[in-house]
């Protein structure tokens, strides 16, 4: 199978048994070859075809700079399990040096090399939203949608890749893990790739009822070959995969996944309006936003830089951030 192969990605950080690991940082060097179909992107030459190793590498040093592990092992498995939230790689072998490791005789290196393969039934949810993601393009399509036409005139030009955020949160069950499926849903919606995820916060339910349990909230960015309409089906069809019910406005929820941005678009259209339109004055939203891409810009007549429009919200304080690494795994609770 094809792979794209990243070397010597590296970070300093504590991790090891012995104490003065816990406390003096040393260098952990990874190397990661991950297979997957490349066909599709050497012919269309196209980032959404593929894997952006950028990201990949981002996401390596995320985790060497990550909450503490005693042993090498440990940090590869997370390591790969963090480059297999990629839905097209199929299969991941990751390296961890630890060139510096207290080994009291001369030595060049340690290193652990692990294998992992994405889990065969990993795909149910997948294909569910896949199928409900193809069954609205054709709706559009027979509704006339520009992007949809050059499917309905038999053409095969490129699908357009479009970049959007979408803010994630919850407050029933345990969201932390809900989030976590949430973002390998949305990633392994076909045509979707989430590029960036993050931190977690905790944040007091705005604008509900007293005594409305606390939520947890993140954003996170991809980019999508989908129109906006049917990301939102393929959204909403995660949120009920996860329980969702809107029998109940502004509720507490499971699983809520609102689309903020899309392209820059502004569009008001209550089915879907564009940017979200509560999105500016939403600290659970804007403060997850602002870390993940401090440079970011809400459009539209409420817009400006987010860590602007944040500083503006009068509840920046009521929001949390409680982990950067919770994409991982454990628990904030
Ligand atoms: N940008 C958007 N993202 C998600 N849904 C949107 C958006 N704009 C309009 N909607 C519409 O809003 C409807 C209600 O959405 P939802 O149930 O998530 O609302 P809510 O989470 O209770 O409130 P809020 O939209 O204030 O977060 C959806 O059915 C959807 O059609
Ligand atoms: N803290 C917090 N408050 C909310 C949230 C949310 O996600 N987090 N969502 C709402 C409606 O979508 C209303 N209020």
């Amino acid at each position: 199978m094809d792979s794209i192969r990243l070397t010597g990605v590296r970070a300093e950080a504590t991790h090891g048994v012995l104490d003065f690991e816990h406390v003096e940082p040393q260098p952990f060097v990874v190397d990661a070859t991950m297979f997957l179909d490349l066909s599709e992107a050497g012919a269309s030459d196209d980032l959404a075809a593929t894997v952006d190793y950028g990201q990949i590498a981002k996401r390596i040093v995320n985790v060497i700079e990550g909450e503490h592990v005693d042993l090498i092992e440990r940090l590869a498995a997370k390591i790969a399990d963090s480059i297999l939230l990629s839905h097209r790689i199929q299969r991941v072998i990751v390296t961890v040096h630890k060139p510096k490791a207290p080994i009291k005789v001369p030595f060049d290196d340690v290193s652990v090399t692990i294998e992992r393969a994405r889990d065969p039934e990993g795909g149910t949810l997948a294909s569910q939203i896949g199928a409900a993601a193809s069954a609205s393009a054709s709706t559009s399509a027979a509704n006339g949608s520009a992007d949809s036409n050059a499917a309905a005139t038999g053409t095969s030009a490129m699908p357009a890749t479009h970049t959007a955020i979408v803010a994630m949160g919850g407050n029933i069950g345990d969201v932390e893990q809900t989030l976590r499926a949430a973002v390998v849903a949305i990633d392994g919606v076909p045509g979707n790739q989430v590029n960036g995820i993050s931190p977690l916060y905790r944040t007091a339910a705005w604008g509900m009822e007293p005594g409305t349990p606390d939520f947890l909230n993140a954003v996170v960015e991809l980019t999508t070959t989908l129109d906006a309409d049917t990301l939102l089906n393929a959204l909403q069809t995660i949120e009920t995969a996860h329980g969702r019910s809107r029998k109940v406005h502004w509720g507490s929820r499971p699983l809520d996944l609102d689309i903020i941005d899309f392209d820059g678009e502004t569009r008001d259209d209550p089915r879907l309006t564009l940017p979200h339109p509560r999105a500016w004055q939403r600290a659970f939203v804007l403060a997850p936003w602002a870390d993940l891409e401090p440079a970011a810009r809400l459009v539209g007549p409420h817009g400006g830089p987010v860590a602007e429009l944040l500083a503006r919200t009068p509840d920046h304080d009521a929001v949390e951030r409680v982990s950067d690494s919770w994409i991982l795994g454990g628990s904030v609770a």
